[in-house]
C-alpha cells in the first residue's frame, strides 16, 4: 500500500515529474512484450471484470491525484461496480468496494489470497515480514498471531495490563485538567498529551517499563531522549514506509539503483534496531536480576524458544508501533465529531450520568453504555483508520464476485468503500450514532464495520483500541464538554483528516464541565498500513528521484569515479571522508538538495571524468583527493550514496561528505537535504558491517584500525549556513552565545568521534573551521576591500578551533589507541590569502567562477557564470570553495608539513603509524 502513498506524492508533484515520465514512457516501450503478455493472461481469463481506463504504462496513477486513493476508488466504483481493476505502473490492482466483496475475500476465498505485498521500503523496515502484520499467512504467521494474543493483546493480556491503562487514563485527565486550570481559554493540543501517554502504555506493555530518562544506545555511542526514541521508533519508520521508490510501481526497473532511498531506509532501520536492542538489553538485565514483569518481552524470552533474536526484536517493535496511533486517530475522531455535534454529546453524556451517577467511568461500564459503543463504531464507520487493508497478493487463481481472478493480481479492500456503500448504509456521509442502537446489532460486537478488517487476519488489537477509546471517550465527556473552533467546521468537511497546529486548535467554551480539546483533525497511518495522510504529505517531500536521475545516475555519475589512478606501492588502504562540500566527492548529486555541484564549469580540470562536472564543488580534485593519492590509495574514495560504491568497491574507503553538511543537523536547513555529521557517520556504520561481510570481522577490524585514515571537515556551515543565517536556519544566534553555540558542537563532535572510534577508527586527522570572513561570498556581501576579511566570522572560526584544539588532546589521551590529528587549515588558507602572490596565485579575494558584486561573491558557479582564463591563478574557485590549485598546496601541507599545520603528525606518517 505504499504504493498508494506513491500514487498521492507523484501527483502532487506532477509538473517536476513531466520529463521522468516521457522517459519512463520511452523506456517502458523497451519492455512493452513483457507488458502486453502480462495484461494478456489477465485479460484473457477475466474479460468481463471492468476496468478503469488508464494511460499506457503508467496505467491510472495520474487519475489518482485529487484525493486521496480510497475516496478515488469509492467515487469509482460508481461508475464501475464494487468491483473493478486498476493498473498502477506495472501491477493489476483489483479493488472491492463492498463487504459481501470484502467479506469474500477475507474469508471464503482466504487461502488464496493471504499473502502480503510490500513496497520496496516495507520490506526493509519490516525485516522482510518478520512480523504478524506483515508476514505472509504460514506457521510463522500463525505462531507469532497467537504470541501477540496470548502475551499482550487478547482478554486475559489485556486483564494483566489494566493497570497501565488507568494509569494512562489517569494522567491524560490530569494534563487536560491542568490545562483548564492555568490556560482557560487557550485550546489544548489533545494529540500531544494522548500520544505521549499511549507511547508509554506501548512501552509497558511491551517491555515492561517505559523510557523515564535518556537511554544509552551503544551502536549509536550516543543518549537518546525519549522523544528521541519515540522518533525512531515510530515517527521515523512511518515516513520511510511511504517513501517513493518508483521501482514498486515498475518491478522490472529494479535494475536501476536508487541508493540514496535505500540508504535512508537502511539507516531508519539500523537506528531502530540500536535503539530496540539497547531497550531490550536493559530489560534483559531486569528480568535476569529475577524481577519478571507481565510484559510482552518476558513472554516472548519465555515461549518463543525458536524465534531469532532479529524476529523478537521486531515482534516487539511491532507492538509498539501498532499501539502508536490508530487508536489515537479514532479518539480524536471521536472527539472531533462530539464537539461538532452538541446533541450528540449532550446524549451521550446523559447515558454516562445515568449509570456511573458521580463515580468515574471505568472499563467495566461499557456494557452498560450502548450509545458509548454506538459512537466508537459509528466513528469507526466513518473516518476509518485504516481505510484500504494492505494490499494481499492473489497467489493461485481463484474467482471474486463471479470474476476469473488469476494468480499474481494484487487485491485491495476498500473498507472506506465499503462503509461508505449507499446499499448497505442509510446517508453514509453522515455521522449518525444510533444507527447501531438497531437491535439487530450486539452492542458488544467489536466488528459491526470492516475496520478492523477480517478472517483470519483480522486486527489482533481490537479489543484494546475499543476499551481505551472508549474509556477515554467517556472520561472526557464526564470531565470537559467539548466544542469546535470556527470554521474548523468546513474544514473538515471539505478535506479529509488535516492536522493543525496548535494554533489552530479551537477555543474552550465555558461551561460547567470545562471544555479542552484541539481541533487537530487526525492525521493517520493505521498501524504501519501506509495509507497516506495529511500528516505524512505534511512532512513528505518528494525529490526529483525520478526515472531520470535513476537512469542517469547508471549512465553516467555513477561511473564517473570508476577510474583507478592505482600506484603500484598501493600503502595506504582507504580512506573514509566525512564533511562538507569542501570534500563532497558527489554524494548530494544523490539528494533532492539545493547544494549541487553537479553541473559546469565545476569539475573542469577533474581528469578522471574528462572535466565533466562529478559534484565536487570545485574545478578539480578535493583535499580528500588528493591527500589519498599522494598517500598510495588504489582510488579515489567513492561517494557513499553512488550505486556502484558497493562490494570491493568500499575496501578504496568512502566519501560520506555533502554540500551544506554540519556538525548540527539543523545546519544547512536553507539546502532542504544534506546528510549531517549523525546522518553521514550513520551511513558508515552500514559501511561497517559490510566490511564485516566482505573481510569477517577480525579482518575487518584490523583494516580499519590499522589501514585507513579518517577524515573530518567540517563546521564552516554551522556557523555561514546556522549561526550567522539565523532568519533561514534554525536560528541558533537570537537563543545562543557564541560560546554555548560553540560548546554544542564540540559536544556533537566529541560524540560522533567516539561512535567512530566504537566503529574500529583509530586514524584521524580533522580540519579546522578555514577563515570564513574571507570567502568572497563574505567579502562581497559586507562590501569590504580586497585586503580585509569580515571579523565575526573569523572570530566565531578561531574561537571554534580553539576548543577543536582542547577537544583533540583531550581524546588522545582518552581513547586508547586512536590518534587525532588537527589540521590547521585556517592558518594555511590565511597564508595563502596573504602571501597569495608568493604561491604563484593572481587573485586571492575574488572567485574565479560566481557572478555578483566586487569579488564575484554572490552566485554559485554554474554555466552561465563568468569564468576567470587562468584557473591556477585563483585562491578561490567559487564564492566559496578553494580551487585545485589551493587544495594542492594546502594538501601537501597536510601529508609532509610540520606542526605549524599538521599536529601532532602529519599525515604521512599518520599513515604509517
Ligand atoms: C482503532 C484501532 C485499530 C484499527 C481500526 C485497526 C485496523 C486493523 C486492520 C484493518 C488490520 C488489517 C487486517 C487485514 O489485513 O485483514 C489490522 C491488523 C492488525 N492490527 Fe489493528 N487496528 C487497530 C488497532 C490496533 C492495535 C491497538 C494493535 C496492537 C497494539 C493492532 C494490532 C494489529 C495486528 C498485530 C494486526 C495484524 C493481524 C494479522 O495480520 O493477522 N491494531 N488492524
Amino acid at each position: 500500500m505504499a504504493m498508494f502513498t506513491d500514487i498521492m506524492n507523484l501527483h502532487e508533484h506532477f509538473p517536476a515529474i513531466a520529463g521522468t515520465i516521457a522517459l519512463g514512457l520511452l523506456l517502458m516501450l523497451l519492455l512493452t512484450g513483457f507488458l502486453s503478455k502480462q495484461r494478456s493472461r489477465f485479460s484473457r481469463r477475466s474479460s468481463s471484470l471492468p476496468a478503469v481506463p488508464g494511460l499506457p504504462l503508467i496505467g491510472n496513477l495520474l487519475q489518482l491525484k485529487d484525493k486521496k486513493p480510497h475516496q478515488t476508488f469509492t467515487m469509482w466504483a460508481e461508475t464501475y461496480g464494487p468491483i473493478y481493476s486498476i493498473r498502477t505502473g506495472a501491477s493489476t490492482i483489483v479493488v472491492l468496494n463492498s463487504t459481501n466483496l470484502a467479506k469474500e475475500a477475507m474469508v471464503t476465498k482466504f487461502s488464496s489470497i493471504s499473502t502480503r505485498k510490500l513496497s520496496n521500503a516495507l520490506k526493509i523496515l519490516t525485516a522482510d515480514k518478520s512480523m504478524v502484520a506483515t508476514s505472509d499467512y504460514n506457521d510463522f504467521h500463525k505462531l507469532v498471531k497467537r504470541y501477540i494474543l496470548t502475551g499482550m493483546l487478547g482478554a486475559n493480556a489485556q486483564k494483566r495490563h489494566r493497570g497501565h491503562r488507568d494509569t494512562m487514563i489517569e494522567n491524560i485527565l490530569r494534563h487536560l485538567h491542568t490545562h483548564t486550570q492555568e490556560n482557560p481559554l487557550t485550546p489544548v493540543n489533545l494529540r500531544q498529551i494522548f500520544k505521549t501517554e499511549i507511547f508509554s502504555l506501548a512501552l509497558k506493555q511491551a517491555l515492561g517499563k517505559d523510557v523515564e530518562s535518556p537511554i544509552y544506545v551503544a551502536e549509536l555511542g550516543t543518549r537518546l531522549s525519549r522523544d528521541e526514541i519515540f522518533e525512531v521508533l515510530v515517527v521515523d519508520p512511518m515516513m520511510g514506509a511511504i517513501e517513493v521508490d518508483w521501482r514498486d510501481f515498475f518491478p522490472y526497473l529494479r535494475w536501476v539503483p536508487n541508493k540514496s532511498l535505500e540508504m535512508k531506509i537502511k539507516r531508519m532501520e539500523m537506528r531502530r534496531q540500536a535503539v530496540m536492542k539497547a531497550l531490550i538489553e536493559e530489560q534483559k538485565k531486569r528480568i535476569s536480576s529475577g524481577k519478571e514483569l507481565n510484559s510482552y518481552l518476558d513472554f516472548l524470552l519465555s515461549e518463543g524458544k525458536t524465534l531469532t533474536e532479529k524476529q523478537l526484536t521486531m515482534l516487539i517493535w511491532e507492538a509498539i508501533i501498532e499501539a502508536s496511533d490508530t487508536t489515537l486517530v479514532t479518539t480524536e475522531w471521536v472527539m472531533y465529531e462530539l464537539a461538532k455535534n452538541p446533541k450528540y454529546q449532550d446524549h451521550l453524556y446523559r447515558e454516562i450520568q445515568n449509570v456511573c451517577g458521580t463515580n468515574k467511568y471505568t472499563e467495566e461500564h461499557l456494557s452498560e453504555l450502548p450509545y458509548l459503543s454506538a459512537v466508537f463504531h459509528e466513528t469507526l464507520r466513518r473516518h476509518s483508520p485504516v481505510p484500504v487493508i494492505p494490499l494481499r497478493y492473489v497467489h493461485e487463481d481463484t474467482q471474486l464476485g463471479g470474476y476469473d481472478i488469476p494468480a499474481g493480481s494484487e487485491i485491495s479492500i476498500n473498507i472506506y468503500g465499503c462503509n461508505m456503500d449507499k446499499k448497505q448504509w442509510a446517508e453514509p456521509e453522515e455521522w449518525k450514532p444510533e444507527r447501531f442502537l438497531d437491535s439487530k446489532y450486539d452492542p458488544m460486537d467489536l466488528h459491526k464495520t470492516m475496520a478492523f478488517g477480517g478472517g483470519k487476519r483480522i486486527c489482533a488489537g481490537s479489543l484494546q483500541a475499543m476499551t481505551i477509546s472508549c474509556t477515554a471517550i467517556a472520561r472526557f465527556v464526564q470531565d470537559f464538554s467539548w466544542s469546535l473552533k470556527q470554521g474548523e467546521e468546513e474544514d473538515v468537511n471539505t478535506n479529509m483528516p488535516k492536522i493543525c497546529n496548535s494554533e489552530q486548535a479551537m477555543p474552550i467554551s465555558e461551561t460547567e464541565r470545562l471544555l479542552a480539546i484541539s481541533a487537530r483533525l487526525l492525521a493517520i497511518m493505521g498501524a504501519m498500513f501506509d495509507t497516506l495522510t495529511a500528516y505524512e504529505r505534511d512532512h513528505f517531500s518528494v525529490g526529483p528521484c525520478s526515472l531520470v536521475s535513476l537512469v542517469l545516475q547508471v549512465l553516467c555519475n555513477c561511473h564517473s569515479e570508476d577510474h583507478v589512478y592505482g600506484k603500484a606501492d598501493e600503502i595506504l588502504g582507504a580512506s573514509f571522508i566525512f564533511g562538507d562540500s569542501l570534500v563532497d566527492a558527489g554524494n548530494n548529486n544523490y539528494l533532492s538538495t539545493l547544494s549541487k555541484a553537479n553541473i559546469p564549469p565545476n569539475g573542469i580540470d577533474f581528469k578522471a571524468s574528462g572535466g565533466k562536472p562529478t559534484g565536487r564543488f570545485t574545478n578539480g580534485r578535493t583535499i580528500g583527493d588528493i591527500v589519498g593519492e599522494e598517500l598510495g590509495q588504489s582510488s579515489y574514495a567513492a561517494p557513499f550514496l553512488a550505486p556502484n560504491t558497493t562490494g570491493k568497491a568500499i575496501l578504496n574507503g568512502v566519501n560520506y561528505a555533502s554540500g551544506g553538511g554540519g556538525l548540527m543537523n539543523a545546519t544547512g536547513r536553507i539546502f532542504v537535504n544534506r546528510l549531517s555529521m549523525d546522518i553521514q557517520i550513520d551511513y558508515f556504520n552500514i559501511t561497517w558491517k559490510q566490511l564485516n561481510g566482505l573481510l569477517g570481522a577480525s579482518k575487518a577490524r584490523e583494516f580499519i584500525m590499522k589501514k585507513a585514515i579518517f577524515s573530518i571537515t567540517v563546521g564552516a556551515n554551522d556557523f555561514l549556513n546556522n549561526y550567522l543565517f539565523p532568519l533561514l536556519s534554525v536560528g541558533e544566534r537570537i537563543s545562543e552565545s557564541p560560546d554555548v553555540f560553540i560548546n554544542h558542537l564540540i559536544s556533537n563532535l566529541r560524540g560522533q568521534l567516539t561512535r567512530l572510534y566504537n566503529l574500529d577508527a583509530r586514524k584521524f586527522v580533522i580540519g579546522n573551521v578555514g577563515p570564513i570572513g574571507c570567502i568572497p561570498y563574505q567579502k562581497t556581501i559586507n562590501q569590504i576591500n580586497q585586503d580585509q576579511c569580515v571579523d565575526l566570522p573569523n572570530k566565531l572560526a578561531l574561537q571554534y578551533n580553539g576548543r577543536l584544539k582542547d577537544l583533540l588532546t583531550e581524546l588522545n589521551e582518552n581513547l586508547p589507541g586512536a590518534t587525532f590529528v588537527l589540521a590547521n587549515v585556517y592558518d594555511l588558507v590565511m597564508e595563502l590569502i596573504t602571501n597569495y602572490e608568493k604561491y604563484g596565485f593572481k587573485s586571492a579575494s575574488k572567485a574565479c567562477c560566481g557572478n555578483g558584486g566586487q569579488f564575484q561573491g554572490i552566485i554559485p558557479c554554474g554555466p552561465t557564470s563568468s569564468m576567470c582564463e587562468d584557473r591556477s591563478k585563483y585562491v578561490f574557485w567559487d564564492p566559496y570553495h578553494p580551487s585545485e590549485a589551493a587544495n594542492v598546496i594546502i594538501a601537501k601541507q597536510l601529508i609532509d608539513g610540520d606542526t605549524r599545520y599538521i599536529s601532532p603528525m602529519n599525515l604521512r606518517h599518520l599513515r604509517d603509524h
